[in-house]
């Protein structure tokens, strides 16, 4: 248990209401917050703490894992929070907050450490940054962390300025820049999975793995964010983040301790080890860019991306994009990693699928079924679990092989109410722990990758696809020209939604 004031700058925003506030609730549940705690939302329009408490009142109920169910348990929650307003660009509103912060930590007897959580656009991270110390937040006895959303930067240009002006007021270890997909349990697991087995690792290379698959798909469209979304486009909003850190987690070397630096040391050797495009050509070749026109998701009918209310209708940007992306190290050489994310595709999933080599030599192959290649799949979101796909005797047949699936699922066993990603690492950056964050140097090097994607692509090459498909046709085709294709997301057949969503503990 941490003692800490929580400053959360952004707090009348949709990421504090639909995913830090439930956070801090469930963390408070589960004692993990204790009551040395104070939190201070901060964000410009006016607020009483009264209505400021509604707020969070209102954003638990719809969001959180736990509901309120006691008044006494409310109040003795929502006593730790208080509103301020505050222009970030207003450095003597600084000295105000450093009072009230003063003041609520030695009304909770926190002992001067202070996290200071940026919801906020990137533009407004270097102004904070300065303000926090010209205000003399900073100079409290216990210690100060920045926690900051993505996205980090544009490209590598624009982020070694965000990185400049933050380093100018903080140390890199008091920095937890966000990936929120390293926050969930699954993802988290991968690394379990293959460090504490014995099976996985001798075959966790080119001699035995022909292909790794990571698909993060969502049927929902744009909504309310084009203003964001509609500058930035799948390969920066997903990309060069979530998909490249998980990409990195299923490369990656063991770490020597399960240490934070060491475990972060191990991911920036798989960055520098991904082959960069060198020319337009070969993007072309080995990346797809598509955006969705109308199309029917989930039974209803969708617009288009360029028909939607907050997006330019002449906008090119992708709502899709896949990639063939090589590893050029001892353990991955010529093992090509297949990555596609998009919107509006037909079922929300989170899934990385192993696929294996066939044995040599197979003494089944002149049976009538072809074998299936074995498969070990991580199914992160919103299902979790891990599927293992091998091949078995057709019961009662003259020696059929089908193949069968050994399936953990993890979510079926404790409900899909495992920690949300904030949760844990809110939890973490109070204790100090960055294992789950990403470095600088991390976020550089796959800033290098994606620019040089973003810079060969233009407006040229994008394809539109149908919502409610799987994306562009030359997906499918980067895969055919290996011999492989991509394998239906959730162990289903394609357009086949899963799982149940859903259950809420009191
Ligand atoms: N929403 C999401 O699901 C996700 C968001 N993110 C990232 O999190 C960050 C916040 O996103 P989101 O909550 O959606 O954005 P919103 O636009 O909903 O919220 C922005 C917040 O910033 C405040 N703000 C803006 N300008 C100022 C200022 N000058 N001074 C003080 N406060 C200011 C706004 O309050 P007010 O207008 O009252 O000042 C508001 O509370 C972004 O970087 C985004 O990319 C990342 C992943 C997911
Ligand atoms: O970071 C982002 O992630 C979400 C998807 O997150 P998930 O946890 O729901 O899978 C995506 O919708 C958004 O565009 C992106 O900014």
């Amino acid at each position: 248990m941490t003692s800490a004031v929580y400053l959360i700058f952004g707090a009348t925003g949709d990421l504090a209401r639909r995913k830090l506030f439930p956070a801090f609730y469930s963390l408070y549940r589960e004692r993990k917050l204790g009551d040395r705690f104070a939190v201070i939302g901060l964000a410009r329009r006016p607020r009483t703490n009264e209505q400021f408490r509604d707020d969070l009142h209102q954003s638990i109920e719809e969001f959180a894992r736990y509901k309120v169910t006691k008044d006494e348990q409310w109040d003795s929650f929502a006593e730790h929070f208080q509103y301020m307003s505050l222009d970030i660009n207003n450095v003597d509103g600084f000295k105000q907050l450093r009072e009230l912060t003063d003041t609520l930590d030695a009304k909770f007897d926190v002992g001067g450490n202070r996290l200071y959580y940026l919801a906020l656009a990137p533009e407004l991270f270097g102004s904070v940054s300065h303000n926090l110390k010209e205000g003399g937040l900073l100079e409290s006895a216990g210690w100060n962390r920045l926690v900051i959303e993505k996205p980090f930067g544009y490209d590598l240009q624009s982020a070694e300025k965000l990185n400049a002006e933050i380093r100018q007021v903080f140390e890199e270890q008091d920095i937890y820049r966000i990936d929120h997909y390293l926050g969930k349990e699954m993802v988290q697991n991968i690394n379990v999975v293959r460090f504490a087995n014995a099976f996985f690792e001798p075959l966790w290379n080119n001699k035995y793995i022909a292909n790794i698959q990571i698909t993060l798909s969502e049927t929902v469209g744009v909504e309310e964010r084009g203003g964001y979304y509609d500058h930035s486009g799948a390969l920066r909003d997903m990309g060069q983040n979530h998909m490249l850190q998980m990409l990195a987690i299923m490369a990656m070397e063991p770490p020597s301790r399960m240490h934070p630096e060491d475990i972060r040391d191990e991911k920036v050797k798989v960055f520098r080890s991904l082959r960069g495009f060198q020319t337009g050509a070969e993007v072309r070749a080995n990346t797809v860019r598509g955006q969705y026109a109308g199309g029917t998701v989930k039974g209803q009918q969708v617009r288009a991306y360029r028909d939607e209310d907050s997006v330019n209708p002449e906008s090119t940007t992708e709502t899709y994009f896949a990639a063939r992306v090589f590893v050029d190290n001892f353990r991955w050489a010529g093992v090509p990693f297949y990555i596609r994310t998009g919107k509006r595709l037909p079922v929300k999933t989170t899934e990385v699928v192993v696929e294996f080599k066939n044995v040599p030599d197979n003494v089944y192959l002149s049976r009538k079924h072809k074998l299936e290649p074995n498969l070990l799949v991580f199914r992160v979101n919103p299902m979790e679990g891990i599927y293992f796909k091998m091949n078995a005797k057709q019961p009662g047949s003259e020696g059929t092989v089908v193949p069968v699936a050994m399936d953990f699922c993890q979510s079926c066993q404790v409900g899909l109410n495992t920690p949300e990603a904030y949760e844990r690492l809110i939890y973490d950056a109070a204790r100090g722990d960055s294992t789950y964050f990403t470095r600088w140097d991390e976020v550089a090097l796959a800033w290098k990758y994606v620019d040089k994607i973003a810079a060969e692509w233009g407006a040229d090459g994008l394809q539109l696809y149908g919502a409610g498909t799987w994306g562009p046709e030359k997906a499918q085709q980067l895969l055919a020209e290996d011999g492989f294709r991509w394998w239906p997301v959730n162990g289903q057949d394609e357009g086949e939604v899963a799982w149940e969503t859903g259950r809420t503990l009191t």
